[in-house]
């Protein structure tokens, strides 16, 4: 006889039915699963984890309760703690000593618990559904005073709990389902997705419960149960999407939720006798909507209700169909069990409706015909009247201008003025311009000043917060505004900030009002080619207008701010005047007392301004206006400088812009070099936070779609705090961005004969120049390209000149028999200046000799044709144009050793800096072959 099971054989009937039973049966029998009753409700499970965990629910509205007796009662019955009172198993924590209680004895053997404490657990049957008897805003509170003295503890919940639904759960943030009414969900987020495909596709589950979002952690109270009635899935650029088709079943709330499912309790209508008054009246007022409604199957539902006097459920189908009711209104209807206030809200939104479509105007008047009524006078009139009394504009100007303490003088000529407007038509042109200068004149800060008082130590504090580096420039701005302390006056010297652009001299002007308690105005002079700009055009002109210094104060309303006037060297004389000569009056101590506007035509104290400019290129501003300045010169950052500005600064300031938390973005030191380095070419750090910002978008945009908890456009990517930005990054964000710079110092390496690099200083700061040489046979004759100014020029004759002079001496084949051509690349540019006299002499002594320069040194210096080397400007610049041009050498002129002290240690320490005097010196350190016999 063989086994039905294994095949194994046996001589007996009896033999082969044991060996099955033992063998087989009983593992199939125990493979079988198992089904687990709740003690209390006795509702049915498959596995006791899911029992165990179902009996712990019951527990969770009374907890505390059950808690507070079990503490009192284990302090009675043992001194030591976490010791059981039933069993007096010791347990090692509190929580494990709650867990064993629950497991050990009220899920197991709920009868010991009973018997052994004195709480009882009494179920009371007759309690029908204990929810009715509170309602939504009920807390533990409630809960408790319906519970009975601790010796007799009634948990009124256990009756309830046939009622549990254990459901898959959706989330929506947009559209609520209530119960009757059907609805599609578009199921796009990952979890959403993962809840259907686990169990709706395969038909396991045919109710669901649709939970709703509030925010991306938080989850409304209450929720509905749905009935699935198809699942609709179609693909979108190759993701796959699903819509349900739902139809509310009833009100849930949630009680605990997992990943996908929920555990949840049916919430039931409350109705008491008013109901019936409220429904019929409700009825009088939905009837003709009902009537009306062009959706056949809800019409006759909606009948249907509305004959059974179902007023609950006639209420929740009528609100599903109105429009214009907003997500928080709908959760606030679905969550209210009580069916008199869900009838009240909805007669208020139909009331609401009503009057809303009745203050549109009707469709009849034309749009054209609206605008004409809003404009028509006599509409005005009857406004103005009903308000009150509307001033006159003249009326409004004078009580203004009397109000305000004019100085002496000015207030008999501008009160006698207001009397000619008075006495003028108002239909004359005279009569617009006379009041605007009115006006002007009464919103004119003419005695009102800011009370400030210069602390030096708030100061010195605001300007070290907010600016990193330029340690010579606070310094002396300190010193600045401990002399105005002093003299207790800001008028007498007015500092410029002159350097490069993005370098921080606005920055560093509003940090000066902030530590002065001053207002800040900005007066942008770029392109300024009209004196009347500055000064106001004469109000006998049409158009006339105030200038921009008049009506920046304007704008501060005080007479005392810090205006800055940015750009001075931007400002052009043209046909209409001077607006530097402008510019003078009002810069100059000893007559801004009495500032002449042309347009307000009467004397502008301007004393207790504090003036401040800026300028790139000092070259640039008038003689006579530059010396009304103190100038304070600013050069450009360093790779570590800008390193540390954009960590202590930039970054936070970009990210703040674009409301990221610090936590969500690290940009560690790496990917802010790269980007110093491969993106950026300039002397301050504009582009750098320019750049910075543009990262700051990429991680905005990642944020946002994480946290997008718009059910439209339900995507929920998978997103790691922080998200780290490496050079790598760098790369991909900035594609396209990146600097050539680079690769044209490399591109001309290895250098050969006669070329090498220069430096020279523009607006944007430093650059590294090359110089060109070559010879070819001839007389000695000198070309030169490269758009050269006439001092340029000049210094390519005296190093050619000085070369002829020493060849002989320094044993190299003189350029006579040569013709020589010497150009300067970027052509298009013009060049000038004399320090690249040691670059072009060092390009031909190149050429004489044949020997190249040497390719990671930049040159910079007058010489003069006795062959000394000159001090020349900008070297700070010119060495970090040249540290950021990865060069490693810079030759200077040692008269420049005062400047080249104060370059930053970094600087001095990673660039090899060598201090020539004379030519001889400047060839020895240039030429590649450093054995030169001669020097
Ligand atoms: N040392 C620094 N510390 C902190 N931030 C700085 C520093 N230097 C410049 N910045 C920042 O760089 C940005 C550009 O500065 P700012 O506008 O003041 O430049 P600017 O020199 O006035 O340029 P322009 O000549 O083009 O007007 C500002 O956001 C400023 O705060």
């Amino acid at each position: 006889m063989e086994c039905r099971h294994c095949c194994r054989t046996f001589t007996t009937v009896k033999e082969v039915r044991e060996h099955e039973r033992v063998s087989h049966e009983e593992k199939v029998r125990r493979k079988q699963p198992q089904r687990w009753k709740c003690t209390y409700c006795h509702l049915e499970f498959l596995s006791r984890h899911g029992r165990d965990s179902h009996v712990v629910t019951h527990f969770s509205n009374v907890m505390d309760e059950v808690w507070k007796s079990l503490d009192d009662m284990q302090h009675e019955v043992s001194a030591m703690l976490n010791e059981c009172p039933i069993c007096s198993c010791v347990m090692g924590s509190r929580k494990s000593f709650r867990m064993h209680v629950i497991h050990r004895h009220l899920i197991i053997d709920p009868e010991t618990f009973i018997s052994k404490t004195n709480v009882k657990v009494e179920v009371k049957e007759e309690v029908e559904d204990p929810l009715y008897e509170r309602n939504l805003e009920a807390d533990a509170t409630t809960l408790r005073r319906s519970l009975g003295p601790r010796d007799s503890l009634s948990l009124p919940f256990f009756t309830n709990c046939s009622m549990t639904l254990e459901l898959p759960i959706v989330f929506v943030a947009n559209g609520v389902v209530l119960p009757g009414a059907s609805l599609k969900l578009p199921i796009r987020s990952k979890n959403n997705m993962g809840t259907v495909e686990k169990y709706l596709l395969d038909k396991s589950s045919k109710t669901i419960a649709v939970g709703y979002r509030l925010s991306q952690e938080k989850m409304f109270e209450a929720a509905t149960q749905v009935a699935v009635q198809q699942v609709t899935c179609w693909t979108f650029n190759s993701h796959v999407q699903y819509t349900l088709h739902v139809v509310g079943l009833q009100r849930i709330s949630v009680d605990r939720i997992s990943t996908s499912t929920c555990v949840a309790t049916p919430l039931r209508d409350v109705t008491d006798e008013k109901t019936a008054t409220l429904g019929e009246e409700f009825l009088k007022i939905v009837k003709p909507f009902i009537e009306k409604s062009d959706n056949v199957e809800i019409t006759v539902q909606l009948k249907r209700l509305a004959e059974e006097k179902n007023f609950g459920a006639l209420v929740d189908l009528f609100v599903s169909q109105l429009k214009n009711v907003s997500y928080v209104q709908q959760l606030e209807f679905l969550a209210s069990r009580d069916v008199n206030a869900r009838l009240q809200l909805c007669s208020q939104w139909i009331e609401d409706q009503i009057s809303s479509t009745r203050s549109v105007p009707s469709s009849g008047t034309s749009s054209l015909q609206k605008a004409l009524a809003l404009k028509d006078p006599q509409s005005w009139k009857k406004v103005s009247r009903s308000t009150g009394g509307h001033k006159s504009p003249v009326q409004a100007v004078e009580e203004k201008l009397k109000q305000m303490a004019l100085p002496e003088g000015i207030q008999d000529k501008v009160m006698g003025e207001v009397e000619r407007l008075k006495s003028m038509n108002a239909t004359q042109s005279e009569h617009n311009v006379l009041l605007n200068w009115l006006e002007l004149v009464a919103a004119l800060p003419w005695n009102v000043s800011e009370n400030t008082e210069i602390d030096l130590i708030k100061a010195r504090t605001i300007l070290e917060a907010s600016h990193d580096a330029m340690d010579d420039v606070k310094q002396r701005v300190l010193e600045h505004l401990a002399v105005c302390k002093l003299n207790d006056s800001v008028n007498g010297v007015i500092l410029c900030f002159s350097g490069p652009p993005g370098i921080g001299k606005t920055s560093v002007a509003r940090a000066i009002a902030q530590s002065m308690g001053r207002k800040f105005q900005r007066v942008s002079l770029g392109g300024i080619r009209d004196e009347s700009d500055i000064r106001g055009h004469r109000r006998t002109y049409v158009a006339s207008m105030p200038g921009r210094i008049i009506e920046a104060l304007k704008t501060c309303r005080v007479n005392n701010p810090v205006i800055l006037l940015d750009e001075i060297d931007k400002l052009y004389a043209g046909n209409s005047g001077s607006p530097s000569a402008a510019l003078l009056e009002l810069l100059d101590p000893e007559q801004n007392n009495a500032f002449h506007d042309h347009y307000l035509n009467l004397p502008f104290d301007m004393s207790n301004v504090m003036f401040i400019a800026t300028a790139n290129d000092l070259s640039n501003v008038e003689p006579a206006l530059r010396d009304r300045l103190e100038i304070i010169e600013m050069s450009g950052y360093g790779l570590k400088e800008k390193l540390n500005i954009a960590r202590r600064h930039l970054r936070a300031r970009q990210l703040l812009k674009h409301g990221i938390c610090p936590d969500y973005l690290t940009l560690d030191d790496g990917a802010i070099e790269t980007i110093i380095e491969e993106y950026t070419m300039e002397a301050g750090v504009r582009q750098l936070e320019r750049h910075i910002a543009s990262v700051c978008r990429y991680a905005a945009l990642k944020l946002a779609e994480a946290c997008n908890d718009d059910v439209q456009a339900d995507v929920v990517p998978d997103l790691q705090l922080p998200i780290i930005v490496t050079p790598l990054h760098i790369h991909r964000i900035l594609r396209g961005k990146q600097m050539n710079r680079i690769k044209v110092v490399e591109s001309m390496r290895p250098l050969p004969p006669g070329v090498c690099f220069g430096l020279s200083v523009t607006a944007d700061g430093g650059r590294v120049m090359p110089i060109e040489a070559s010879k070819s046979d001839g007389n000695g004759k000198v070309t030169t390209t490269g758009k050269l100014g006439k001092v340029l020029e000049e210094s390519v004759h005296v190093a050619a000149a000085w070369l002829a002079s020493n060849a002989k001496r320094l044993e190299m084949t003189p350029l006579k028999n040569y013709d020589i051509h010497v150009h300067l690349p970027e052509g298009g540019i013009g060049k000038d200046g004399p320090s690249a006299g040691c670059g072009l002499a060092a390009a031909l002594a190149s050429l004489a000799t044949e020997t190249p320069l040497r390719s990671d040194t930049a040159i910079t210096g007058e010489i003069s044709l006795s062959g000394h080397v000159l001090p020349v400007g900008g070297i700070k610049e010119k060495v970090l144009a040249a540290q950021r041009e990865r060069l490693q050498r810079v030759v200077l002129p040692a008269a420049n050793r005062q400047q080249i002290e104060k370059l930053d240690d970094d600087v001095k320490r990673e660039m090899e800096l060598v201090l020539v005097e004379n030519i001889d010196q400047v060839i020895a350190a240039m030429l590649e072959n450093r054995l030169f016999s001669k020097l």
